[in-house]
């Protein structure tokens, strides 16, 4: 019998961890793009492909930068200039923006679709010693900073993954075990 634990996917699935702190190294556009047409391969109700992608690497993060720290200004912070070096700083960034739905039951198929690719994306990019970190601050919910990347205020921000390559893998936040969430009936 197949030991379920120890093959290549579950070991990537245990250790894939969120990483913070890249290193200096670029992050190469074919290796996104190649990546993304893999990760594409997702479940996705009526294969609607609600996703489209906005894409910073190296001096494009700028862009960026740019427009969080109008976002950040715009919201009466004081240190716009500190969200712009990070951001600036960062190797790359992608944006995974869905398209506009009204319907509830669709926008959260929508939603499960690309969040379905964007975990395709994370263990494939593991592999690749690529790593990186889901975001979902409050400025995906905002239209200035949506209409400054040319995003529509109907379009859903689902993430924005901070992407690069790293040295430390941080250590994993303990699972609960699912047979304390678990209803069995057979
Ligand atoms: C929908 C979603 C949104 C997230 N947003 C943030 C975020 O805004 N900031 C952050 O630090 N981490 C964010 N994360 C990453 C989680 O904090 C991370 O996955 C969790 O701590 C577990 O760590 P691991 O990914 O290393 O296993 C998000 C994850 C998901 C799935």
């Amino acid at each position: 019998m197949t030991d379920i634990a120890s093959t290549p996917l579950a070991q990537t699935i245990q250790s894939r961890r969120s990483i913070k702190k890249f290193t200096d190294q670029p992050v190469d556009k074919q290796t996104i793009l190649e990546l993304l047409e893999i990760s594409k391969w997702a479940p996705d109700h009526g294969v609607r492909e609600p996703w489209r992608f906005l894409l910073f690497l190296g001096s494009g993060m700028e862009k960026l930068a740019e427009a969080l720290a109008d976002y950040q200004e715009h919201e009466g912070s004081k240190k716009p200039e500190k969200i712009r070096a990070q951001i600036s700083e960062l190797p790359g960034a992608l944006l995974v923006v869905n398209q506009a739905e009204q319907k509830v039951k669709k926008w959260e198929e929508d939603f499960g679709a690309a969040s379905t690719l964007i975990q395709n994306f994370q263990l494939l990019s593991w592999e690749q010693n690529l790593g990186m970190i889901w975001k979902t601050g409050d400025y995906i919910y905002s239209n200035r900073f949506k209409q400054s990347l040319g995003i529509d205020p109907e379009e859903t921000i689902v993430g924005m993954l901070q992407l690069g390559y790293f040295e430390k893998i941080p250590k994993a936040k303990p699972r609960t075990s699912i047979e304390e969430k678990i209803n069995i009936f057979e």
